[in-house]
C-alpha cells in the first residue's frame, strides 16, 4: 500500500499549519486544506516580488515534469486571498504516500497575503475535485488520486496548540486519539467535507440556531465561522465583548474568563471547546480577538483550526463520512 504520514508544524500565530512535501525531487513547506482542491506552489516563474522569501518549485529542474498545455488555474478564498498560474504533471510524495502523475499547479501570481506569509510555499487542497479551477478540464486531488491504493481510503488530521502534529494518508493510528470516533455523513455536492450541524452549547446550554447552515470541515481556515445569531449568542455571554468592525469581528477583555462552546458535528455528537482554548489572537494590552466569529451570512459554518486543534479528525473518501475523536 502507499500509506504516509507527514508532520503538521503550526506557523507562529497559528494561522496554518505546514508540511513538507516532496514534488519531482524539490521539497516545499504546503499548506493542507481541507477547504479547497487546488494542489499549487509557489515557482520559479513568478516575479521575485512576489516569491521572495519563500522556497519555489523549478519545474526546469524535474525530470519527471510535463506540461499540460494550455492549462491554466485561478483560484479566490474566502478570506479574499487569491493566486492563479499554469499546469503541469508530476510525481508528488507527501510522507511515502506517492503520486506519480498529480495534476500541479505553477503559481505565476499571488495575491498580497500569500507573498507575506513567508513559510507557506503553496497549498494541497484535500477538497473534492468538483471545485478543482483547472481550465481546461479540472484535475483531481493528491487524496482521490492515492485514495485506493491505500490501507484504508481515508487519512487523518491531527493539529495540535503550539505542537507539531500530523497527517496520516491511508491508517487511522489509534495511539493518536481516545474514546470513540463519531462519524457523520458528508454531502459532497459542494466539494467540501460538508455535514449537518444544527444545535451548538454556550456554557453548556444547549440552542438550536435560527438558520442552522451545514458546516465543513475546513483546515485551511484558522477560525470557526460560525452563523451569525449563533456568534451573537455566545459573545453575548462575555460581557466585555464588543463587535470591533475596524478588527473585523468580535474582542473583549482577555482577563474575562470565556465559556465553553459546543456546535454539533451531524446529529449526535457536539464538540466542546473549552473557554481558554477560544482566544484566536492578543491584538493589544488588554483587548483578545475571538477564534469564533460570524460568518456574515455566508450559508455555510466553517469549522477551522481552532477546533479541529482539539480533536482527532478522520476524513473518510470511501464512506463519505467524516469524524472527531477526542485526544
Ligand atoms: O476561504 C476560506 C473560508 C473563509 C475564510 C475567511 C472568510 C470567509 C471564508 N478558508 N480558506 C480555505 N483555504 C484557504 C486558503 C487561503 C485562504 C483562506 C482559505
Amino acid at each position: 500500500n502507499e500509506n504516509g504520514e507527514v508532520d503538521a508544524a503550526p506557523e507562529s500565530n497559528e494561522s496554518e499549519y505546514l508540511s513538507p512535501v516532496t514534488v519531482g525531487g524539490q521539497s516545499l513547506n504546503l499548506d493542507f486544506d481541507t477547504g479547497s482542491a487546488d494542489f499549487w506552489m509557489f515557482s520559479s516563474s513568478m516575479p521575485l516580488s512576489q516569491s521572495q522569501g519563500h522556497s519555489t518549485f523549478n519545474a526546469s529542474k524535474s525530470s519527471t515534469w510535463s506540461v499540460y498545455k494550455g492549462a491554466s488555474w485561478e483560484i479566490s478564498y474566502g478570506d479574499g486571498s487569491s493566486a492563479s498560474g499554469t499546469v503541469g504533471f508530476d510525481t508528488v510524495d507527501i510522507g511515502g504516500a506517492t503520486v506519480t502523475s498529480q495534476a500541479v499547479e505553477l503559481a505565476t501570481g499571488v495575491s498580497g497575503s500569500f507573498t507575506s506569509d513567508v513559510n507557506n510555499d503553496g497549498l494541497v487542497g484535500l477538497g473534492f475535485s468538483s471545485i478543482n479551477t483547472i481550465q481546461p478540464q479540472q484535475q483531481k486531488t493528491f487524496f482521490e488520486n492515492i485514495m485506493d491504493d491505500l490501507e484504508q481510503p481515508v487519512f487523518t488530521a491531527d493539529l495540535e496548540d503550539n505542537a507539531t502534529g500530523s497527517y496520516n494518508f491511508g491508517t487511522i493510528d489509534p495511539s493518536e486519539y481516545t474514546g470513540d470516533i463519531h462519524f457523520t455523513a458528508v454531502d459532497k455536492s459542494n466539494g467540501f467535507w460538508e455535514f449537518a450541524s444544527d444545535t451548538y452549547t454556550v456554557g453548556g446550554n444547549k440552542s438550536q440556531c435560527q438558520t442552522c447552515s451545514p458546516a465543513i470541515a475546513d483546515t485551511g481556515t484558522s477560525l470557526v465561522l460560525v452563523d451569525d445569531d449563533v456568534a451573537a449568542a455566545y459573545y453575548g455571554q462575555v460581557s466585555s465583548a464588543v463587535y470591533d468592525s475596524s478588527q473585523g469581528g468580535y474582542t473583549y477583555n482577555c482577563t474575562e474568563s470565556l465559556p465553553t462552546f459546543g456546535i454539533a458535528i451531524g446529529s449526535d455528537y457536539t464538540a466542546t471547546l473549552q473557554g481558554a482554548d477560544i482566544t484566536f489572537a492578543q491584538i493589544d494590552s488588554q483587548t483578545c480577538f475571538g477564534g469564533i466569529q460570524g460568518n456574515s451570512g455566508g450559508g455555510i459554518q466553517i469549522m477551522g483550526d481552532i477546533l479541529l486543534k482539539q480533536f482527532f479528525a478522520v476524513f473518510d473518501g470511501g464512506n463519505e463520512t467524516f469524524g472527531v475523536a477526542e485526544k
